[in-house]
């Protein structure tokens, strides 16, 4: 099987084009063919350009623990890239059918920059499935107990749920022990995406990640979308914010009713053939 890889700041994604593969792998091959050491290593498999009635192209995002993610910043971009690499698009802008909604995309400057208008952040509770206290526009930021200790978390949705955890300093340590037990709190039956988040002052920002069904990651455009958005509406940043991550920076800007702009790169990895033979490798359950 075809696969192209690309990478965005760090966050790794298999492009898998149906002209190559008439369905998604499943579930359990999913996990073989991302895993880092059994299989060719991916934050996740990008399943398109797929049809779509509602926009140019069609999209479907796994993670590489073989769940299905609504949306996904950086998997974004590097569609978008994809869709370029293949004459699919050229400098126009174009829309993406996602599970969390259409976005538009753009790519400018030969590639070296795309921008992707993701959407609108919701902070209503209603729009993640939550169990506990209720969030509400009058009621944003509430504690969340784990690892045993009490801290507010912001929730944030831009398609795909995301918990924004605030703090002085943040860690890889932190996002490893913390992001871990936060994604299945079972305040989160559909689990979620966490960000530890520093201030750095009003146009920059420092996050640590813990991905849904992929773990600790270098960077993550829907979570650069939702923590800005968490930073603006809690009154630390303006619009206009810088987001710094271990594998490089993301650029947001916050429209009207939290609309999101997103910008980055997206870079070429490699393209490359997977052999079934590495189908064998014993999936833990
Ligand atoms: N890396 C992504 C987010 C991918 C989806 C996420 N793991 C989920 O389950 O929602 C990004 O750049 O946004």
């Amino acid at each position: 099987m075809n696969y192209a890889k690309y990478h965005a700041l760090g966050n790794d994604y298999l492009v898998l084009d149906p002209k190559d593969a008439s369905e998604l792998p499943a579930k359990d091959d999913i996990v073989r063919i991302c895993h880092r050491n059994f299989g060719l290593g991916s934050d996740g498999i990008l399943y398109g350009p797929l049809k779509s009635d509602k926009a140019d192209f069609g999209l479907r995002i796994m993670n590489p623990d073989g769940s299905e993610a609504e949306k996904s910043g950086n998997g974004l971009r590097i569609f978008a890239r994809y869709l370029y690499d293949t004459g699919a698009v050229k400098n126009e802008a174009f829309t993406v059918d996602t599970l969390g909604g259409v976005v538009t995309c753009k790519i400018e400057d030969g590639a070296e920059s795309i921008t992707v208008d993701m959407g609108k952040v919701n902070f209503a509770m209603n729009h993640i499935p939550v169990d506990g206290p209720e969030q509400s526009d009058h009621n944003f930021g509430q504690p969340l107990s784990f690892n045993g200790k009490t801290q507010t978390v912001y929730i944030a949705d831009i398609g795909n749920p995301h918990c924004v955890v605030v703090q002085d300093e943040i860690s890889a340590q932190q996002a490893h022990e913390d992001g871990a037990a936060i994604e299945v709190h079972e305040a989160f039956p559909n689990r979620t995406n966490v960000q530890f988040l520093k201030v750095i002052d009003r146009n920059n920002i420092q996050i640590e990640i813990w991905e849904r069904g992929a773990g600790y990651t270098l960077a993550s455009g829907s979570s650069s979308s939702a923590s800005a958005a968490v930073a603006h509406r809690i009154g630390l940043c303006d619009r206009d914010i810088t987001v710094h991550m271990p594998g490089g920076k993301i650029g947001i800007h916050i429209g009207d009713d939290f609309a999101i702009r997103m910008t980055g790169p997206a870079t070429h990895v490699a393209s490359m053939q997977f052999d079934d033979e590495a189908l064998g490798f014993k999936v833990e359950a």
